[in-house]
């Protein structure tokens, strides 16, 4: 019996041969001879044919080709198989994927010359398995064909095209196309019926029988190792062989092709001008892109070509003259795909040894793959680790700052509930939130550089509207814009409510603290006692705990105007005349000047008049410290205020607030006023004039407002009540 590998076949991995390649040159047929064609081609030896025309000295063309073997018309095709394709075919048997195909122009022999290698190679493949006793073979024969870049199943009736997928280990194969079992010699020429009968063919001027299609013929061979091996009952071999017939290159001006002939002939001579650059690249090296995807044909074919198959070509020639020139372009494709050297490597375990050794690669990838996995996996459950930890610590800051907003808002309501005033007044607030150095004594606006909002707070609602404002602490000089505010909130307060949350400023925006007040005060400037310490919110302490609140007003917003101005004037003319005392002079003058014209039109009271100079700059203090201390004297102050601001006329107001704003050093812009629509310019300095100011913007708005300051540890209230 022969050796599993064949009669000379040696299977070493990777071991690289050439492809065999063979011409054959058929007899001339009866029309050529007919029309007196002349034979140009002689082999002059077992491997050499050579051109017998005479050519011009310019030709291009070599004379004389040589090859793995040249058959002239006289040789049968069982020598060509024997010689050229046999030893090819039969390396299946061994584990070892093998393809032969035939090529060259239409008319020349292809079918003739393939279909006998088929059957030869079948039927040698046959004997081969009926000889080795110790294995167990399986064949599978199915048939494809590529026509009109088709691919089209040559053993199943339904026409429909097959997908070519493309798998990792197998290379291209052709989705659903029929496997059938082949089980002996009558078997395949019932087969091989069927598939000529599928087969597309058509009558051209040169074969009345042209194929108009590539067709692969494939037989996988499958064998086990049985009882009788002495190799081993696990191993296993699985090869497959192709004979290819592939479809004729041809010339439309030869074949006067037209219409569906010429639409055939196209993708024919296209599909091979791809299968020629595939060779032609593969020949020159393996580098490179080779382009086996430009057609169905090179895709199919990509395994049998430089591959791990071992391929034989046979390569046909019309001796005629007339076709000269595609018989020169058929060796020239030859020529190349002789150079093209292929690796035969047994595809299949052989050896129970090489079987241990291919699982234990595969254990070891999927080891890889396992220890892969668990990282990625660890990596993201570190990652939702971490997420989560972050989760809890932002809703640990939520509820944090939660219980202080209600924490704070709680306080003021105590406040206002103790100073006496209504829940259910409506109040702008204000909310500057300090920075950490709060407890230092003193704030300089002019460091604020952030933008604080203003908005307005009903006392029993926590959402609503927020008015916005911005506060500018560089340009505006401690001016407090309030930019948004519209006519319609002002005449409709009790529809304002401010949530405490949304106008909390970050620290860092806000405020700084120094440790004194500047002995160039401006108005810019808050000052606190030196001595003083804002408490700890746990400590439930507040400024006011210290002092009453009308200590606090007087302290930082100037004295009560009410409550004896004569004494308190002389530290106010001190305090702003070391500010700008001719502004102050100015000041006064002008506020004497609109105190006479009110009461000059009769709408201001004379027991009011008594109040002047300066009255009005305290008008706003009285007011406010009256209903911080829920005194009832001044209440009646502040209701005689009221009553005072209510007689006014419209015009009244406007006037007064025009020659206020006019009077302040740090004056309300009538015009910016008026360009941000109802937004005003607000000075905070701690002079009774800033909250004058405030005053100024309410009365304009006919809205009487007054102004509270608390300060907590973690946040100051600025709040205009209605
Ligand atoms: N070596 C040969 N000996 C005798 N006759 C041959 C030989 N080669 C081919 N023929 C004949 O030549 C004709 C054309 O051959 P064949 O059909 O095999 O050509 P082809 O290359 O397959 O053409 P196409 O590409 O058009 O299908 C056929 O009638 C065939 O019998």
């Amino acid at each position: 019996m022969e050796s599993i590998y064949g009669d000379g076949i040696d299977v070493e991995d990777g071991q690289e041969e050439k492809i065999f390649v063979s011409v054959r040159v058929r007899p001339m047929n009866a029309k050529e001879i007919a029309k007196n064609d002349s034979c140009d081609w002689e082999c002059v030896s077992d491997n050499t044919i050579v051109c017998k025309n005479v050519l011009t000295e310019r030709s291009v063309y070599p004379n004389a080709y040589t090859f793995d073997r040249v058959y002239g018309s006289e040789v049968a095709t069982r020598q060509v198989y024997e010689e050229g394709a046999k030893r090819v075919a039969l390396s299946a048997l061994n584990g070892i994927n093998s393809s032969i195909f035939a090529y060259g122009q239409t008319s020349s022999g292809k079918t003739y010359t393939m279909t006998g290698i088929t059957q030869y190679a079948i039927s040698d493949i046959f004997d081969q398995i009926n000889k080795q006793v110790d294995r167990d073979f399986v064949l599978k024969f199915s048939a494809i064909e590529i026509y009109n870049e088709c691919v089209r199943d040559l053993l199943s009736a339904d026409g429909t095209p097959l997908r070519l997928l493309d798998d990792p280990e197998k290379g291209t194969v052709v989705d659903k196309l029929t496997e059938i079992h082949l089980e002996d010699w009558t078997h395949l020429m019932e087969l091989l019926a069927v598939c000529e009968a599928q087969r597309k063919i058509g009558e051209t001027s040169l074969n009345q029988m042209s194929s108009r299609s590539h067709q692969i013929i494939r037989l996988t061979i499958e064998s086990v190792a049985n009882e009788f091996s002495v190799i081993g009952s696990a191993s296993t071999l699985t090869a497959t062989v192709n004979f290819v017939d592939l479809a004729g290159s041809e010339r439309a001006s030869q074949t006067r092709a037209a219409g569906k002939r010429l639409k055939e002939g196209c993708h024919i001579n296209r599909s091979l001008l791809t299968l020629g650059t595939v060779v032609r690249k593969l020949s020159k090296g393996r580098n490179g892109h080779v382009p086996y995807r430009d057609s169905k044909l090179t895709r199919i074919l990509q395994n049998s070509l430089g591959g791990n198959a071992r391929t034989a070509i046979v390569c046909t020639l019309s001796p005629a003259h007339t076709h000269l020139e595609q018989s020169r372009n058929t060796l020239l494709f030859a020529l190349c795909a002789k150079d093209v050297r292929t690796s035969a490597q047994v595809n299949v375990v052989t050896s129970e040894k090489a079987l241990v050794k291919q699982l234990q690669r595969e254990m070891t990838r999927l080891e890889n793959e396992l220890r892969d996995m668990s990282t990625s996996t660890n990596h993201s459950e570190t990652i939702i680790t971490e997420k989560e930890v972050q989760i809890q610590k932002m809703e640990q800051e939520v509820k944090d700052l939660t219980q202080e907003r209600d924490l704070a808002r709680t306080r003021l309501e105590e406040i206002l509930r103790a100073a006496g005033v209504d829940q259910n007044w409506v109040c702008d607030l204000l909310i500057l939130r300090p920075s950490t150095s709060v407890d230092s004594g003193s704030w300089d606006v002019n460091s604020i550089s952030g933008h604080l909002r203003i908005g307005s707070w009903d006392g029993s609602s926590t959402c609503g509207h927020i008015r916005n404002g911005s506060w500018d602490g560089s340009s505006a000089s401690g001016h407090l814009r309030s930019g948004s505010w519209d006519e319609h909130s002002m005449s409709d307060m009790s529809d304002l409510a401010i949530n405490t949350s949304d106008v909390a400023i970050n620290p860092s925006d806000v405020v700084a603290f120094n440790d004194s007040l500047p002995s160039t005060a401006s108005v810019n400037t808050y000052s606190f006692p030196k001595n003083h310490k804002l408490r700890n919110p746990n400590e439930d302490h507040y400024v006011f705990d210290n002092i009453t609140p009308r200590e606090f007003m007087n302290q930082y917003f100037g004295p009560d105007s009410k409550a004896e101005w004569e004494k308190t004037s002389p530290k106010t003319k001190t305090r702003t005349s070391s500010l700008d005392s001719f502004k102050e002079v100015e000041e006064e003058s002008i506020v004497k000047d609109e105190v006479d014209d009110i009461h000059n039109e009769g709408n201001l009271g004379n027991s009011h008049a008594d109040q002047s100079p300066g009255s009005l700059n305290l008008t706003r203090s009285t007011s406010c410290s009256a209903i911080i201390d829920g005194d009832s004297t001044l209440c009646e102050n502040v209701s005689e205020k009221n009553v005072i601001v209510e007689s006014k006329s419209d015009s009244d107001i406007k006037k007064l607030c025009r020659q206020d704003s006019h009077s302040s050093f740090k004056s309300v812009d009538e015009k910016e006023m008026q360009q941000n629509n109802d937004g005003g310019i607000f000075d905070l300095s701690p002079s009774s004039r800033t909250l004058e100011k405030v005053m100024e913007y309410d009365i304009r708005r006919e809205a009487y407002h007054m102004v509270k300051i608390f300060f907590s540890y973690d946040y100051q209230f600025l709040f205009f009540c209605k």
